[in-house]
């Protein structure tokens, strides 16, 4: 029933990351389906894995990405992810730094300039507020010095954000993922287990996207060419499969376990039942698991973000969330949002589709990339 392969484990130095290994479980070009409540009907065989070899080639459903000449620095990376959200932020802002009177006009400018870059009203008027305190503390008089003020205060609204994920002490270490369709689940999963590997920690995917049979798949190809046991199951029992991951990673001292779990929205409520169903059995198969639960989000959403992370730490306690897609948005403000009205923990956020564009958040980076 079960099918699930593994490859030779290679020692932990591995050369880090091969152009072919690089490659993040991209899926297929075709958009993702909307879950149905009960699987398909008909499903894609499990190729039994086990005695496989290697494909050489990545499969069709992995498009290249390009290595760039010389290898950015992660800071040069977020900065370029950031692109969009400082330009559309920057240019309002230049003309509020550029010099003149702090008076209420200019308040009211840079109200609708973090409005226009997502931060939510929330955020926008404890900013507002912060700011002011800060202008009058200070005895700042001219529009060039509010830059440094609203750094600061923007910093200090998200550094609580800034919580890296600490694995250690469980082992396995469960992380579950959840989202919505799409938002990067199964790429972020390919991202860490390859950032874990690079630790030397030994990691086990659980395939419980078991609603998008391509999804399955992904992740089979990208644990095959990186040396990572994927658990999979033909069908459509997401709990099943976990449940299946987490014996075989206590069986094999396995350090990490990442389930990946099928795209949902937080309005479908029979699928927000199945994912709580996930929850429920990872806790049978270890009692103080799944030790980590992240949302994915994809920063495009803007302020959806905040209904989402609200139903889903309603349904299942989030622990964490990475959020996605940061490259490709002029809503990176939405970060703002997130820590005043529901401060989870903001364990990575990608700014890219290749393997290292997915980094633990550090909130003073952030905001550097954003203003300089
Ligand atoms: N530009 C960019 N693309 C990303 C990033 N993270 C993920 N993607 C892309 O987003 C698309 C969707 O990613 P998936 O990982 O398949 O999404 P998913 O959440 O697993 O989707 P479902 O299985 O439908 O729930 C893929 O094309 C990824 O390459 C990112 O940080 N930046």
């Amino acid at each position: 029933m079960f099918s699930f392969f593994k490859k030779k484990p290679k020692p932990v130095e591995t050369p880090a990351v091969e152009p072919q290994a690089s490659q993040p479980a991209n899926r297929p070009a075709a958009a993702p389906a909307t879950p149905q409540a009960t699987p398909p009907a008909t499903v894609d065989i499990v190729a039994d894995t086990t005695a496989q070899p290697v494909s050489p080639t990545p499969p069709a459903s992995a498009p290249a990405v390009e290595q760039p000449a010389r290898k950015q620095s992660w800071t040069e990376r977020l900065k370029a992810g950031l692109s969009k959200t400082r330009d559309k932020l920057g240019k309002s802002l230049a003309g509020l730094f550029g010099g003149g009177k702090i008076d209420e006009d200019l308040y009211e400018e840079l109200e609708t300039v973090l409005l226009t870059a997502d931060m939510g009203m929330d955020a926008t008027v404890h900013l507002l507020q912060d700011v002011r305190e800060r202008v009058s503390l200070k005895g700042l008089k001219d529009g060039s010095e509010l830059k440094g003020a609203l750094k600061d205060s923007l910093n200090e609204l998200i550094h609580p954000l800034e919580k890296p994920l600490d694995v250690s002490g469980k082992k396995p270490f469960v992380i579950m993922m959840a989202g919505v369709n799409g938002a990067g689940k199964t790429t972020s999963i390919g991202k860490l287990a390859k950032y874990y590997q690079q630790q030397g920690k030994s990691v086990l995917l659980a395939a419980g996207d078991t609603f998008r049979a391509a999804a399955r798949e992904q992740l089979m190809a990208w644990g095959e060419r990186n040396n990572v046991t994927v658990i999979a199951q033909q069908g459509g029992d997401a709990a099943a499969v976990c449940f299946d991951a987490i014996q075989a990673a206590t069986a094999r001292g396995i350090d990490i376990v990442l389930a990946d779990t099928a795209g949902r929205l937080p309005t479908q409520l029979h699928l927000m039942e199945e994912i709580k169903k996930v929850k429920r059995v990872i806790q049978k198969a270890l009692p103080d698991a799944p030790h980590e639960i992240i949302l994915v989000l994809d920063a495009n959403i803007g302020q959806n973000a905040i209904s989402q992370v609200k139903v889903f730490d309603d349904a299942l306690g989030l622990t964490g969330l990475i959020l996605t897609k940061l490259d490709g948005t002029a809503k990176g403000g939405v970060i703002a949002a997130i820590a005043k009205q529901r401060p989870i923990p903001l364990r990575f956020v990608g700014v890219g589709e290749s393997i290292d564009d997915l980094r633990p958040f550090n909130s003073k980076d952030y905001v550097d990339a954003l203003f300089d």
